[in-house]
């Protein structure tokens, strides 16, 4: 079987990195890695069975959560996490010119353009920030016009050979950002989980009615049992103002008769509940 991997495109991104990353911590005989245009679809090329797996960014030390990420595994079924990857961040500007005066629009994805906004705002206030789908997408406005510049890796800049202007402009020097490995619950024959001593379960869900408690119920399920949350996140239901769902990472594993009786109770307090299962994190250096 060749394991399909699907991640941010184009080449070059910071999630092909984790990607590559993660295939060295196996010996996988043959892997295709699959780029597509945006997170979501990433994530459901996974659900739709055309990909075995997709590495998805989750959250970063600077900028906090990728909510495309969180929004499109809540709207699929079936997913499960298999792996968390942390990679350190290392942005570089990238752009024809040398001079900064001579920028005038710096191109990266919203999540690298947050993690640089001090650097850019203290070298480069003349300059406009332009959103793309992804820090190498931003490459193709450097390479069309001298006045662009674009945050993305040194690997990139080598990738489509553009040269480097500064090194190191994310804003605090240990960024990094957490990946989710996500596969098909029922998909079968994947490389093997990679164990180490931080092992987590992530589960998500919305409440039956916005009313005082509500939330703080579902929280006491894991306080009583002494499980410790290391991650709670609210994102917006899209049903109705002020209607949110919730996920959370516990530091416990699913297989656990703990993680068990929480579950169960919290399928009692809460509308819909999914959980995405337990995985180990590996951090890379
Ligand atoms: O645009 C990329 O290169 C990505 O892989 C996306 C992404 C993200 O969404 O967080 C991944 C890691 C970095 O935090 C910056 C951007």
């Amino acid at each position: 079987m060749t394991l399909s991997i699907a991640h941010l495109g184009p080449p070059g991104t910071y999630a092909e990195q984790a990607a590559l990353a993660y295939l060295d911590l196996h010996s996988t005989p043959s892997t295709t890695l699959r780029p597509y245009a945006s997170i979501a679809r990433t994530i459901q090329s996974t659900a739709q069975g055309e990909t075995h797996l997709t590495i998805a960014p989750i959250e970063n030390s600077i900028e906090g959560s990728v909510a495309t990420t969180l929004d499109t595994l809540w709207q699929c079924s079936d997913l499960q996490i298999r792996q968390a990857l942390v990679l350190p961040i290392r942005h570089v500007l990238i752009a024809q010119t040398p001079n900064l005066q001579k920028i005038k629009a710096v191109y990266s994805h919203p999540q690298a353009l947050g993690q640089c906004q001090r650097w850019l705002a203290t070298n480069l206030p003349q300059t406009t920030a332009i959103a793309t789908n992804s820090t190498t997408e931003a490459l193709q406005y450097v390479q069309a016009d001298p006045s662009a510049a674009a945050i993305s890796s040194e690997r990139a800049a080598q990738l489509y050979e553009l040269p480097i202007v500064q090194r190191t402009i994310q804003d605090h020097p240990d960024n990094c950002t957490r990946f989710w490995v996500i596969n098909q619950q029922k998909t079968a024959d994947l490389p093997p989980v990679i164990e180490t001593d931080q092992t987590y379960t992530s589960l998500a869900f919305s409440l039956p009615a916005n009313q005082p408690g509500a939330l703080l119920k579902t929280l006491q399920i894991f306080a009583e049992r002494s499980i410790n949350l290391s991650r709670i996140e609210s994102r917006p239901s899209r049903r109705s103002m002020g209607d949110y769902v919730f996920f959370i990472d516990a530091e416990i594993s699913a297989e656990q008769t703990t993680f068990h009786s929480a579950l169960e109770q919290l399928q009692a307090s809460t509308e819909v509940l999914k959980s995405f299962g337990s995985y180990p994190l590996v951090t890379i250096s």
